[in-house]
């Protein structure tokens, strides 16, 4: 059941200036193993075409544009890479440089192929701003021994490990998705949603904004839902608010 002082807190937000930042997997759509299938289904993509209508909406994932783009077919606002892109009205915007790295994940990708062969079950995806290892169907003894190796391919690289939900990912130094969204809305209003560490970020540096933690663990939101289709309970009631005010 939603909590009621975040009902109330809802009202807070004006359609046409408030900001809606959603992060993706976990937020919107449930965490399943293949990463690559995690397309968005007809009624949140009618969801996020009434919002994105209503107020001003991003979506922040640690994904690559291409594939938030494969997953949602709309125009949509994105912080992408845990922040380290954003394209806004169309326009790409690279944080610090951050495409300066594309060889980089390159390289540590073609070099990290034969891992494949040393941890069975382990999955390596390329993304041109970072690369991921998927570790869900590895033996859960063996990710230990891959964290190591991961954290010394970050060092010899000069890039961070984000350790997230099955992944380790290797990303461009100092992203930040909580910095992201501040340099969007400046002190606007916003409501912020999302279900993992790299969101964590995001509350911390918008201690003022609505900020939503999806599902367990420890948090530093205002509030929590239990999943993704509670936060689809939360759009359902942001989207009624518009109306009313209409
Ligand atoms: O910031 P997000 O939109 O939450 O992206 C974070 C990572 O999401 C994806 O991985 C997660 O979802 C997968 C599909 O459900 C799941 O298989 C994986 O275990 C989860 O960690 C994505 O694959 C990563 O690249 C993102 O960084």
């Amino acid at each position: 059941m939603i909590d009621g002082l975040l009902i109330t807190e809802l009202n807070k937000l004006t359609p046409g200036s408030s900001y809606i930042f959603l992060d993706y997997d976990g937020t919107l759509v449930p965490i399943i193993m293949n990463p690559e299938q995690s397309l968005a289904d007809p009624e949140l993509i009618e969801m996020l075409t009434e919002l994105r209508s209503k107020y001003k909406l991003f979506i922040v994932s640690g994904r690559s544009p291409e594939e938030i783009k494969r997953f949602i077919p709309l125009d949509l606002n994105l912080i992408c890479y845990h922040g380290a892109c954003s394209i806004v009205n169309g326009k790409t915007y690279y944080y610090n440089n951050a495409q300066s790295f594309l060889g980089i994940f390159n390289e540590i990708y073609q070099s990290s192929l034969n891992l494949v062969n040393e941890f069975p079950g382990l999955r390596i995806y390329k993304k041109n701003l970072a690369v991921l290892y998927h570790f869900g169907l590895m033996k859960p003894q063996d990710v230990p021994a891959l964290e190591r190796v991961i954290v010394e391919i970050s060092q010899k690289e000069h890039v961070d490990v984000y350790k997230g939900k099955m992944i380790f990912e290797l990303r461009v130094p100092g992203v930040n998705k909580g910095i992201a969204i501040k340099n969007v809305r400046d002190e606007e209003t916003a409501l912020i949603a999302g279900d993992d560490a790299t969101d964590e970020c995001s509350f911390k540096y918008n201690e003022d904004a609505i900020t939503i933690k999806v599902g367990p663990g420890k948090t530093s939101a205002h509030f929590r839902v239990n999943d993704y289709s509670e936060m689809r309970e939360v759009l359902k009631l942001l989207l009624n608010n518009a109306e009313k005010r209409s």
